[in-house]
Formats: structure tokens, sequence, C-alpha cells
């Protein structure tokens, strides 16, 4: 059986064959840091973590880089806006976007390098391709000569005379404007690093170039990101990369979106919905549901109905674990999932048919338990355990346990206590109040602050959870 993929730049379902068997390399354009994420980005995160679980269970080694952009235009704005370094800005909801792919069990990734760190492999980068032809300096600025490149645009399928592309603030000087910036001449008061053509920052798309030849080498398996950055970013990672003499990635893979009424969840748009604002209210292994299995290449329109049809799905899967697990004790994974499941998956990350052998399992063990056979319960619910690893979605995984997800977990059952104590002592608070004592009801709520507890009064009461949004 061999896995198969579409590749955005054949513009099909390809055969997957690895340069080096046995081993994948996957880049993948993560986070420009400039904010907290919303679900449209770990979406990515997590499609891509899917494919990195199924990859692992296939048996290759698999090695996968996520980015950090930790310096762009709209980082530099921000830091004007708040008055914060830039840095700060950045470091912040880097750690943001850590927590939120923990949270949604995604796993680490080998490498995670920021744009910040890689300035000399971009200047030598720079260096090469001014030396070739394909790049010039230009006021500060150094641009990639897009017609140098023959094969520009061929990912993305468009005619370069049909292409206009809007002029970039401050990026003066190009001789073709359909040049890109790969490196921008710094403004007053901006952060800026020292190269032979002045001072400046880089522009996005060399980050991603020359961290992959860093990390991955000159060619590598697999680059993806979501579907809008297949132009210009990935069209323009490209010229640059193979203009260099990379070959580059070998196959692009590219998550659809999660959509508002039809339009790109997006911080600029202001139509996004923030995943520590989605966990106060979701299970993180249900919005794992939620965003993961859908299939990568589909898109998502964020709705409360289908998240609620998500939960109550994902319910009658933790529903048979939980009961076969109180009849056998305890239910290992299987070592090899269903063949169905396999197929589906082999067949471009064919979640949601997956997904169906997923349901059909579940059918069986519950119709097995109803008929009181015990052996045939405990088989399949093995085979759930292999199926739902792969996915990310055991909720028996240890990895769950801890926030609350697992099927009657600790993490629920300590949940449950807190909320208790914390209402005892919320009772107190309000009975202080009601006899006008002040100073005791303060004292409460700051006790409760030295405890790690945040209190929120709402309409519909007080509401606690932990410092620091976990
Ligand atoms: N709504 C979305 N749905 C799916 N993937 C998304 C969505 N928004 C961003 N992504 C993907 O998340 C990854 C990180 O994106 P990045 O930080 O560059 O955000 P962005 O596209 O600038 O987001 P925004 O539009 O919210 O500013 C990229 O691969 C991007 O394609
Ligand atoms: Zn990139």
């Amino acid at each position: 059986m061999t896995l198969r993929l579409y590749d955005t730049s054949a513009r099909q379902i390809r055969d997957f064959v690895p340069l080096v068997p046995g081993c994948v390399s996957i880049y993948l354009c993560g986070a420009t840091v400039q904010a907290p994420p919303h679900i449209g980005h770990v979406r990515s995160g997590l499609n891509f973590d899917i494919m990195r679980r199924w990859l692992t269970y296939r048996g290759f080694d698999v090695t996968f880089v996520r980015n950090v952009t930790d310096i762009d235009d709209k980082i530099i704005a921000k830091s004007a806006d708040l008055g914060r370094p830039w840095w700060a800005i950045g470091y912040a909801n880097e750690r943001a976007f850590n927590s939120a792919y923990d949270a949604l069990g995604c796993l680490p990734p080998t490498n995670e390098p920021r744009a910040t760190g890689h300035i000399p492999e971009m200047i030598e980068m720079m260096r090469v391709l001014i030396e070739r032809g394909h790049a010039y300096a230009a006021e500060g600025n150094v641009y990639f000569a897009v017609r140098s490149y023959e094969d520009y645009l061929a990912l993305s399928n468009q005619e370069l005379d049909n292409l206009r592309q809007p002029e970039g603030e401050g990026e003066t000087g190009k001789r073709d404007p359909r040049d890109f910036a790969m490196w921008k001449a710094a403004r007053p008061g901006e952060p800026s690093w020292e190269t032979p053509w002045g001072p400046g920052r880089p522009g996005w798309h060399l980050e991603c170039s020359a961290m992959a030849h860093k990390y991955l080498g000159g060619a590598f398996d697999i680059h993806g990101g979501g579907v809008d950055l297949v132009f210009p970013h990935h069209e323009n990672e490209i010229a640059q990369s193979r203009a260099y003499g990379d070959e580059f990635a070998r196959y692009w893979a590219h998550n659809a979106w999660v959509t508002m009424s039809g339009e790109k969840m997006s911080k600029s748009l202001g139509n996004s919905v923030l995943v520590a604002e989605m966990v106060k209210q979701w299970r993180p292994i249900v919005l794992r549901y939620y965003l993961g299995t859908p299939h990568y290449r589909s898109t998502i329109e964020y709705g409360e109905e289908s998240l609620r049809e998500a939960e109550t799905a994902f319910a009658r899967i933790e529903g048979f674990l939980q009961r076969v697990v109180e009849l056998a004790g305890e239910v290992a994974p299987a070592a090899e999932v269903p063949t169905a499941f396999a197929e589906a998956m082999d067949d471009d990350l064919g979640v949601p048919q997956a997904l169906a052998v997923v349901h059909t399992t579940v059918r069986q063990g519950n119709s097995a338990l109803t008929a009181d056979d015990k052996d045939t319960a405990v088989a399949r619910g093995a085979e759930l355990r292999a199926m739902l690893g792969v996915l990310g979605l055991d909720p028996l995984d240890a990895r769950w346990s801890a926030d609350g997800g697992g099927a009657g977990g600790r993490g629920d059952a300590l949940h449950g206590v807190v909320d208790s104590l914390v209402s005892l002592v919320l009772e107190q608070r309000q009975a202080a109040r009601e006899r006008k004592d002040y100073a005791a009801a303060d004292a409460i709520r700051d006790r409760l602050q030295r405890s790690g507890l945040v209190i929120e009064d709402t309409p519909a009461g007080p509401r606690w959870e932990l410092d620091g949004g976990a």
C-alpha cells in the first residue's frame, strides 16, 4: 500500500515517494507572532500533525520543521501602537501559539526556528542570488527579479504577464513592479540588522527559503501551509530557493481555511475566534475532533451547531471506550489499525472516511457489549484506541487526562473537586458582601488569587479559571 497525497504543484494526487527511503522531511510555514492564535491557525498545525502521525505510524522517521515569523510589518506596527518592544510582542504570542498547539495535542516540531535567528543565512542567500543575477539591491532593499526565474508562478498556475502586484509600502527602486522584496530597508526607529546593502530586516519569504535549507537541506519531501500561502509566499520561496540552486520541496500540501460567514478567519479581518477563548467553552479534545476530522482540503465554516455535533459524536466514541474499560479493566491499543482505516488515510489523508471506520467500530463494540460478548467488545476497543491514537484523539492517552479530556480521567475528577470547593468559598464571599463586610469579601478573593485562581463575575454568576488561562 502506498500513501498518496494531493500535490498542489502537480494539481493532482500523486504516490508519495520519499527522497530518502524510510525518512520524511516536512517544512510547515508557522505563525507570524503578532497576535494570539485563532482556530484557523491551529487547524493548519493540526492537519499537519495528523499527517506527521500517519507517516510515523507508517514507519517513517519524520523530521518536522515549523518556523516562527518573529519580525514583520504587522509586528512592527503593533509594537508602535502598544509602545512595547517588537520582541516582547513576538515572545508573548509565540508562547500563546505553543500553548494552543499543546492544548490541542499537536506534537512539538522537531525544530522550531525563528526568523531573527537566521539573518546570516538569509544574507548568504541574497549574496548568491545577487551574484547570479536573480536579485538586486535598490535603496537599501533587496528584490528578487521575477523575470530571471523561468518557472515563476508554476505552483499557482498563473501567467506573469497577467499578474498585478500591489506595491508594498516603502518598496521603492523596483525594476519591475512584480519583483518582490527579500529584504526591506530600515525605516527610522524600526528594528534592523546590518547587511552589505545597508541596515534592514527580512521580508517574509526569505526566511522560509533560508531555514528550510538549513534544517532540511537542498531538497526535502513536503512543504505545507494554509492555502492562502500558495501565492505569493510559496511561489516566492520556490523562486528564491530554486534560483539559489536548491531542488527545494518535492510535494506541496495546503490546508483549507476555517471560515466565518464564508470569509477566511483572519486576525486582520477581525473575524477570529481565539483558541484561548474556545478552550474555555469546549474540551480541547472536542476542539481537536472538530478541527482535525474534516478533510484537510475542505473548508470548515465555523459554527456552534457543528461544534455541538462534534461534541456529541465524540461523546459516543468516548462512552463506548469508557464502558469497555469498565468491563475489561484495561484495553491496550491494538498494534495495527483496521485495513479500511489505513486505506482511507493512505488516500490523501482521508480522515472523514477513516472516521467512518471509527464510528462503525464503535457501533460494533456497543452491539458486542449489549450481547455480553466481552472478547469482541475488547477487540473493538483495542482497534478504536489504535485509530484514535493516529488521529491524536485517544481520550485514554495520558496526554489528555491532565486537562479533563480523559474518559472520566483524573483531570475531570479534580476539576469537579476544585469547582465545588471554589463554589463553597464563593458562597462565603457572597455572604460577606451581603452583610456589607467588604474587607472579608476582598480577603477571600485575594486568598483565591494567591492559590492561582482567577475569579470573574459574570451575569451567570462567578466563574473561575487557573491564573494564566490554563
Ligand atoms: N483561517 C484559517 N484557516 C486555516 N489556516 C489558516 C487560517 N489563517 C491562517 N492559517 C494558516 O496558519 C498558518 C500561520 O499563519 P500566519 O500567522 O501567517 O497567519 P495569517 O494567515 O497572517 O493569519 P491572519 O490572516 O489571521 O493574519 C499559515 O499556514 C496560514 O495559512
Ligand atoms: Zn513560509
